[in-house]
């Protein structure tokens, strides 16, 4: 593999990826391949974009390898409380991330590759670009079981998922981009991708399970280096251009102008969460107060990620009812997030009940109330 960091042999990267403006169009035909020299996925899914908006795409197919630090990946039309366990991530420090193409959930890390193949509307083909991919494997290790499914999966031995696809399709410009497992953490991917949110109702796109597998598993000399290597020659060789691989950095504004503002969108708690599609939840927990067990029903109405339309029913002897009604108009327009309502449900309580037992039992609400999010 040959990473070109001086670009000889190579277009000039500058002159290839400037925006065609209405007197300079790009001249350079054929392919290229881009590794990214970052691993934050909003950086690398923002250049995914900048590419497919400002690349001239025409006469030109480019492969896009990139990899990211932990951070599960939902489909542009998904509900995370539906798809991940928000907790586990959080304590973990794994990330989330809305892409903007369709499909289901997945999970990153350094031991997941991600491959995009830009074209042009018309000349995009997801088959053509797994049968690269499942050549490549195959010239690497020949006694690999890998086959592309028709749902665009690719399964080792049968069974096995061991990438998954999405897409995007513009009005000229198009990007296919799948994972590829070699060696991601498989107990943090089950344990990160395991919804324990119950009673959520939506028309989010929902994920696929399936049974995953790690190249590594099959075969343990193989590493995300001599995949990505065996991808970018077997596309150079189908592409007829050099096997270079281009690195770039996706922060670098002056080659990509606009790249950091598209950046810092996709890191919005707005298009992150307030993408998802209207939902609502209907649970009930269990409040243990003084020996006593009693239960409280919670619904809930979320609409770009704020709360619409809450109730709560829980005994009035328990709590009285404008105890109750205070929480609930609080916490509507507020965000289906638990920062937020903790930092409403405090504020409610420092000039809430000044009664010690009253003042216990709101909080204890609040304190379950903020744990369904
Ligand atoms: N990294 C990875 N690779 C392959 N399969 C995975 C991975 N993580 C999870 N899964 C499995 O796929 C299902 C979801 O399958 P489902 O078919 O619902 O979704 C997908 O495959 C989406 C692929 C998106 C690829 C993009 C490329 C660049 S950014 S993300 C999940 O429940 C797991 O069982």
């Amino acid at each position: 593999m040959i990473i070109q960091s001086s670009l000889k042999n190579c277009f000039q990267l500058s002159h290839v990826l400037r925006i065609p403006t209405a007197g300079l169009k790009c001249a350079a035909k054929g392919g290229l391949i881009l590794q990214s020299v970052s691993n934050d996925v909003y950086q690398n899914l923002a250049i995914e974009d900048w590419i497919h908006d400002n690349m001239n795409l025409e006469n030109r197919q480019v492969l896009f390898l990139w990899r990211n630090s932990p951070v599960v990946v939902i489909g542009r039309h998904q509900n995370p409380w539906q798809e991940c366990n928000l907790k586990v991530m959080r304590q973990n420090n794994i990330k989330l991330a809305r892409r903007r193409s369709g499909g289901g959930t997945v999970y990153h890390d350094l031991g997941n590759i991600n491959l995009t193949f830009f074209t042009s509307k018309k000349k995009y083909e997801r088959m053509e670009n797994l049968k690269l991919v499942v050549s490549a494997l195959k010239a690497l290790r020949p006694q690999l079981d890998v086959v592309a499914t028709g749902r665009y999966d690719l399964l080792l031995n049968r069974d096995f998922k061991i990438s998954g696809t999405a897409a995007k399709l513009g009005r000229t410009a198009a990007y296919h981009h799948c994972t590829l497992l070699c060696c991601a953490d498989k107990l943090l991917l089950s344990s990160v991708l395991k919804s324990p949110y119950k009673g959520i109702k939506s028309n989010a796109t929902p994920s696929v399970p399936a049974l995953v597998k790690n190249l590594f598993e099959e075969d343990s000399t193989l590493s995300c280096e001599m995949l990505m290597g065996a991808i970018s020659a077997e596309y150079a060789t189908h592409h007829q251009i050099d096997h270079c691989i281009i690195p770039i950095n996706p922060a670098d504004e002056m080659q990509f102008p606009g790249i950091n503002i598209k950046t810092k969108e996709l890191q919005t708690w707005e298009w992150i969460y307030g993408k998802t599609p209207k939902f609502s939840i209907s649970t009930c927990f269990n409040m243990i107060y003084k020996q006593s067990c009693l239960e409280v029903k919670v619904y809930m109405e979320v609409k770009y990620g704020k709360i619409e339309v809450c109730s709560i029913e829980l005994p009035q002897q328990w709590l009285p009812p404008d105890l109750c009604d205070e929480l609930k108009k609080n916490l509507i327009g507020s965000k289906f997030c638990p920062s937020e309502i903790t930092a409403v449900t405090s504020a409610l309580l420092r000039t809430g009940p000044q009664d010690y037992e009253l003042h216990n039992k709101w909080n204890l609400l609040c304190e379950k109330v903020i744990m369904l999010m």
